[in-house]
Parts: C-alpha cells; structure tokens; sequence
C-alpha cells in the first residue's frame, strides 16, 4: 500500500516502497514527501556542495559540420586526452530523433509502478531488459536518486520481443541514427594511437555491443543531501549521451579535484571515453569520473548509449600504442568480467579500473 503524505518517511519501508515494489525515486516524488528518506542521504563528501565547482573552464564543443577535416580530428583527440569528454554539435543525428527518444523516455517513466516493474531484475524474461532504481540498490550505503531502464541490444527481433513498446521503436532509432557519428568519433580516435584501419577484430572491441539506458531524475526534496548519480567512470569504449534542458551533469578535471558542469546545449550529443578505451588506449584517452546532482524543482532525463566491446572480447593495451617500446600499464582481461565487477558493486568514482591494472 502506499504510505500517505503524512506518514513520516522513516517509519515505513522506502526500501520495499521503491526498490521491490517497483515505484523507484519517482513513486516516492509523486508523494511529495517534504523531506528526503534517510536512505537517499549520501555521506557530506559525496555532496556536491562540499565540492569545488569551478565556472572558469568547460568541455570542449566540436562542430562536426566539415567532415573529414584533420583539425576536427585532432580536437576529438586532443578533448579525449585532455578531458575525456566533449560535446558535438552538426553531428548528423537529425533533431526529431532526438526529440522523439526524450518524449518516450518521458512516456515509459510516466507509466504506472506495476508496467514499469514487469522490466525489473525480478521480473523481466531476460537480462538484456532491466528496469531499476539507484544503481545496485543490495551493495549501496546510501541509495542515489534515479529510475533507469537499461536496454542491452542483441537484434531487432529481441528487441520487438522484450523491449518496452513505450520507448522501444525511439530507442532503436536513437541507436541506430547515431552509428555514423560512433564510426567517425572512433576512426578519429584510432587515427590518433596510429591505428589506420578498423579491422574486424577491432570492430568487435570498439563498437561489438551496445547498451542503450533510459534515466529519469524526478524532483527530489533537500537535493543537496543525495545524488543523482554517485561518482562514477562509465565501463564503454565510448558513452554518447542525450540530456535535455535541465542540466545537473558535473565532470571531474584531469588531476585536480575541481568539477565543472556540462552545460546542456539544444541539440548537442556529450561523448565521454569509458574505461574500455582508456585500457585499449593504454592510458591515453581519459575516462573521466562525472556524476549527476538531484534537482529541487524539475524532472530531468538522460538518454546514454554504452558502445562497447563484445561481453566474450579479450581486452588490453592494443598493440599499435606499444610498438614504440611504450609499457602496458594494463592486463588483458576478458570484457564482461570487468563489467560484472563495475557492476556488483556501488558507485567508487575511479576504481573501478583498478581491476584491469597490472
Ligand atoms: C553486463 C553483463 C555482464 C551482464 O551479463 P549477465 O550474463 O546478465 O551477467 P549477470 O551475472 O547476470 O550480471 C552481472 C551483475 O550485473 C548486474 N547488472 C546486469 N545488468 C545491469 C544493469 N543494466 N544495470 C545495473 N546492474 C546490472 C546484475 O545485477 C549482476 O549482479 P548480481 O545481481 O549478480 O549481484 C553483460 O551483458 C556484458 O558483459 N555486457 C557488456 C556490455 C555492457 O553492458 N557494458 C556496460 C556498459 S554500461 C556503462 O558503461 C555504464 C553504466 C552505468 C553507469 C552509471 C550508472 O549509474 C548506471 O546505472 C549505469
Ligand atoms: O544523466 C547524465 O547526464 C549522466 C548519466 C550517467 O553518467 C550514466 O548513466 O552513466
Ligand atoms: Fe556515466
């Protein structure tokens, strides 16, 4: 049952409420609860007001529009190395795609707890198809506040089986409009390591699987006590990420403790390099800790594409970045381990990569 308004939010089980009974953060904005449930408060170093933000930098925005051109390329680069992540703009994914995977975004989280929970770990026929709340709600202190939808692509044909009808046709297309740009981004990335030509084996390791998510961040009571999204480097070669107009999304400058905020720009696509391109690329291009605040008065969504390697793919320093004598600093490892290991725990900021390290 669900607890009215004035029922003090301690003293029933918020876990039950919006871990197992599927109403996520969202049930608990829609009871407009005036204070946020204990289990959401994030210790005070995880609070972004104990953070230093800092106004006077940004990522870089590359326009897209001339392309091939050898000095958008080496900007991809440079903001891979320096940053880890840029923005795009003339990218080629047309608006109306984008604009249609937000609204369906908007329409499968707008559905009541008992659709939404027929996609949870629990419930769901299969495990390329996850609805969820936080991110591993078992292994967390403190929960973060977000609903996702997590879709791992294996064909259309699974797809149309087992994906959502309210956000499955959008999502697809959003997939699919964005390959040229992928190929571009990582063609110019591999450019940079003196990596020519992308090979079928080097296909399979770049791009071989995808994992689209659908976030939704509702209005959240005392914001500054939790997170949106707890420190974290995402575990893809290459994460292309969708947000609207709200902003929230802070990223951490390269060996410093100072954060700044990626502003939302209409019809602009954030790329960050994950941690699968920072091992091929043995170091190189950064895959850089970010996080999402929670927001007192607007819903927010984000829509990230995961490219990544193959589940079954054996990953490490790839060879062309060590002809000049250059040390590996990571192990081969076998990709969906290292996936499994990102996953079973909660968000650690950077150390996740710790595992592939030799
Ligand atoms: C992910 C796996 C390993 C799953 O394989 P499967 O056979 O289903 O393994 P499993 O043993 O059932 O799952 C492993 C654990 O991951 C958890 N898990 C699986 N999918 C998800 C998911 N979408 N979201 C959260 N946890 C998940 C499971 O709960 C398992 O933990 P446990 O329940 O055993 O404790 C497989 O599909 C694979 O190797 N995929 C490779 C491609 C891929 O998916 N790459 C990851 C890109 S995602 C990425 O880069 C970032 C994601 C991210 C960041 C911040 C967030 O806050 C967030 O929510 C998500
Ligand atoms: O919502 C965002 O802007 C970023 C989300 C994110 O970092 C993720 O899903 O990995
Ligand atoms: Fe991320």
């Amino acid at each position: 049952m669900a607890p009215s308004l004035s029922t003090a939010s301690d003293s029933w089980d918020v876990i039950n409420f919006a871990v197992d009974q599927g109403h996520g953060v969202k049930g608990l904005a829609d009871l407009g609860l005036k204070t946020l449930p204990n289990q959401y408060i994030q210790p005070p170093e995880e609070q972004i007001t104990n953070s230093t933000v800092v106004d006077d930098d940004a990522i870089p925005v590359i326009d897209l529009s001339n392309w091939p051109d050898q000095k958008v390329m080496n900007a991809i680069c440079n903001a891979a190395e320096k940053w880890g992540f840029f923005q795009i703009v003339n990218h080629g994914v047309p608006m109306q795609v984008l604009e249609r995977v937000k609204e369906a975004t908007r329409r499968f989280f707008g559905q009541p707890a008992e659709e939404k929970n027929k996609h949870s770990k629990d419930n769901s026929p299969s495990n390329n198809v996850r609805y969820g709340t936080s991110f591993t709600p078992k292994a967390e202190k403190a929960l973060e506040w977000k609903d996702f939808l997590s879709l791992f692509y294996v064909s259309d044909d699974e797809a149309a089986a087992l994906w959502p009808s309210a956000c499955r046709n959008e999502a697809i297309e959003f997939m699919k409009e964005s390959e040229v740009v992928i190929r571009r981004l990582l063609e110019a990335l591999m450019k940079g390591l003196n990596v020519n030509e992308i090979d079928e084996a080097k296909e399979s390791i770049l791009m071989g699987s995808k994992r689209i998510n659908l976030n939704y961040y509702p209005k959240c009571p005392e914001p500054e006590l939790t997170v949106g999204v707890g420190r974290h480097s995402d575990v893809s070669t290459l994460t292309i990420l969708l947000q609207d107009d709200i902003g929230g999304l802070y990223v951490k400058k390269l060996n410093s403790n100072e954060w700044v905020h990626v502003p939302p720009i209409d019809g602009a696509i954030v790329i960050n390099v994950g941690d699968a391109l920072q091992i091929l690329s043995n170091g190189r291009y950064k895959s850089i800790e970010h996080r999402v605040i929670a927001n007192g008065s607007r819903n927010r969504i984000s829509v990230p594409i995961f490219v990544n390697p193959r589940p079954s793919d054996i990953i490490g320093p790839l060879p062309e970045v060590l002809q000049n004598g250059e040390k590996p600093i990571y192990k081969q490892i076998l990709y969906s381990d290292y996936v499994k290991h990102f996953f079973r725990k909660a968000h650690d900021g950077k150390e996740t990569v710790d595992f592939a390290k030799i």
